[in-house]
């Protein structure tokens, strides 16, 4: 069994751009500009944007937090993203999600400019995704991606089971797994809570990749011999003997699942840290994007 280390994969990756960001500021160019908008005080999200914003420090991205209060309008919302389309110093932009329930959703992702949709959330970046032309592509299924073709994992004519159909991740997984090339040319079932026999279903997967969010969904005895398996469920669970009062679970029990699986992501240290990296690879390439455009 190899462990798919995304905390190294995402530092080489992190340092992979912090040399291309020290070859724009030798030319004299721009340096990319990452703006995140935090709407209210979940203390997940508040980690989240917290750490996107250090590893721009890090890689010598400028970057800009924009907090709004929890009771924050959609009017209020779609004001700010609007400011952002229009100021051309920012070469793109993420709304940090989920959202506060008086806030549409998918109103506030249309509204983003996709030139400026470093999150790959736009309809149009989307359809862009599933039709194989170049774009952004959301940051966790690019980051499965990455670490898939880094480790050397096959992909070619397996039969990959993904569990959960958001928005950020199963649905975009489903695609890119089954796109032309590699990582992908896999045979694909993306099953959710309203598939029938998904034991059963699981227990014929090459590749798993689970986005659920229930801690220790999948047990050992759920996947088969030398199964990839990829775990992007990230639950915060009280246990207050940590000094921050909770620790993070991921949707496998892993020390079980390890010793059946060929490669495995670990929680934390796997997909999370990459989702960061990727990021910045969509900032990086909106700003060759926007420098190219204004030339
Ligand atoms: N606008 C977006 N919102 C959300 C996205 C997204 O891609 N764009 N994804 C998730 C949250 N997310 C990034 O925003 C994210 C999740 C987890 C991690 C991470 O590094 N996790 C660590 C554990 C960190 C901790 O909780 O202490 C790990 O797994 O090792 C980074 C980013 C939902 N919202």
């Amino acid at each position: 069994m190899e462990i798919l280390d995304g905390k190294k994969v995402s530092n080489d990756i992190k340092d992979e751009i912090a040399a291309e960001v020290l070859k724009m500021k030798e030319r004299g160019e721009k340096v990319p500009h990452l703006a995140a908008v935090l709407v209210g005080n979940d203390g997940a999200s508040l980690t989240y944007v917290g750490s996107k914003v250090r590893a721009c420090e890090r890689i010598g991205f400028e970057s800009t937090l924009v907090k709004m209060p929890s009771t924050t309008s959609e009017i209020e919302l779609l004001a700010k993203i609007k400011e952002l389309n229009e100021n051309d110093d920012i070469d793109g932009f993420i709304v940090q999600l989920p959202l506060p329930p008086q806030i549409d959703t998918q109103k506030v992702l249309l509204a983003v400019d996709p030139d400026k949709d470093v999150d790959g959330f736009h309809p149009m970046n989307f359809g862009k995704m599933a039709l194989d032309m170049s774009t952004f592509i959301p940051a966790t299924p690019f980051g499965i991606l990455e670490l898939l073709e880094r480790y050397n994992v096959d992909t070619k004519g397996k039969h990959t089971v993904v569990i959960g159909r958001s928005h950020i991740v199963g649905r975009p997984m489903s695609i890119l797994m089954g796109r032309k090339g590699w990582p992908g040319n896999s045979t694909v079932t993306l099953t959710h809570s309203h598939t029938k026999n998904i034991t059963q279903i699981i227990s014929q997967a090459d590749i798993v990749i689970s986005a659920l969010g229930v801690p220790n969904f999948l047990k050992a005895e759920m996947v088969k011999d030398d199964a990839v398996v990829i775990d992007v469920g990230i639950t915060r669970v009280t246990d207050e003997s940590r000094p921050k009062g909770y620790k993070i679970v991921g949707d496998v029990d892993f020390d079980n699942v390890s010793k059946k699986a060929s490669f495995i992501t670990p929680v934390p240290g796997g997909v999370g840290p990459m989702t960061i990296a990727m990021l910045l690879k969509n900032t990086l390439l909106a700003r060759e994007r926007h420098r190219s455009s204004s030339k």
